[in-house]
């Protein structure tokens, strides 16, 4: 059988140089092209690339994704920087290239997609919820990606279970002690030398707390999701949101890197 042919736009950055290097190591897989800010994105066409895996920066993803898109590639996104006049413009160019698929996933790591499935079944049975979301001093945006996202799911939960927005007595504060507030959810933003990705969820009842932590410790975390998504993105044509989405029916030993 023929091997997929990947190729990864943000090879010299700290997660993209990863997925270049699982990519290469993957059997399945042949890295046709890894390409970075000085490289055309003629690279990738030349290279005849079947996916092309995302990795690069808020300011890029747009215009390298109007390109994979336009060109009939397949891709795998895990920059981040979503707003959802971002996703229905990517949602438009996949509309007019049928047989194309992208998946955008805010985390690539198991443990991140399972924060935010047991983040959104906890959200309905307490009255407070707040994110942190704690990163590498590096990071270009905040809240992160998976942050964001997590407290989207917790806000969609409480709405459908009809509970009242949060309470915050705050009346004196500094601005931004409180966190961003990300539909009615606050999530804080620590940058820290040393960290890679963490990310805890807190919730709070009547007499008890729930906390649900997370930590990518290494960048590794994330490549078996990318290396799945890779394989799957052919198959399933137009946008998909969550790495989640192509977890069902897996199993576990499929996601070997
Ligand atoms: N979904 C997930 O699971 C994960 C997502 N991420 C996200 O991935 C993105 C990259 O993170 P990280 O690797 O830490 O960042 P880095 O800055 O280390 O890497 C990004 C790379 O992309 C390059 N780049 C910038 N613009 C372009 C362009 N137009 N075309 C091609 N390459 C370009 C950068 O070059 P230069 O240095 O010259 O700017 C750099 O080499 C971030 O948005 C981050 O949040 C990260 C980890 C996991
Ligand atoms: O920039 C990072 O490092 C990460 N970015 C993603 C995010 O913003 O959620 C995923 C993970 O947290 C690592």
């Amino acid at each position: 059988m023929s091997k997929l042919r990947v190729a990864v736009i943000g090879a010299q950055g700290r997660i993209g140089s990863a997925a270049a290097a699982a990519v290469e190591a993957a059997d399945d897989l042949d890295l046709v092209a890894a390409i970075d800010r000085e490289d055309p994105l003629e690279a990738l066409t030349e290279a005849g690339a079947q996916v092309a895996v995302e990795l690069t920066h808020p300011d890029a993803v747009m215009g390298n994704l109007e390109f994979c898109v336009g060109h009939g590639i397949h891709a795998v996104v895990g920059t981040t920087g979503w707003t959802a006049e971002r996703l229905d413009r990517l949602r438009g160019w996949l509309a007019a290239a049928p047989g194309t698929g992208v998946l955008v996933a805010p985390n690539f790591s198991i443990g991140a997609v399972l924060t935010m499935q047991f983040a959104r079944q906890a959200a309905r049975w307490f009255e407070s919820a707040e994110v942190i979301e704690l990163h590498h001093d590096n990071k270009a945006d905040a809240p992160s990606g998976t942050a964001t996202r997590t407290a989207q799911l917790i806000a969609a939960a409480r709405a459908e279970a009809g509970l009242a927005p949060q309470h915050d007595p705050t009346t004196h504060g500094l601005e931004g002690a409180r966190g961003a507030d990300v539909e009615g959810v606050p999530v804080h933003s620590v940058r820290l030398r040393g960290l890679l990705a963490h990310q805890e969820v807190l919730f709070g009842g009547t007499g008890e707390t729930l906390t649900i932590r997370h930590d990518s410790l290494h960048h590794s975390s994330f490549m078996p999701g990318i290396l799945l998504a890779a394989r799957t993105v052919p198959g399933v044509p137009g946008l998909t949101y969550g790495l989640e989405n192509f977890l069902e029916g897996t199993e576990p030993g499929h996601q070997e890197d």
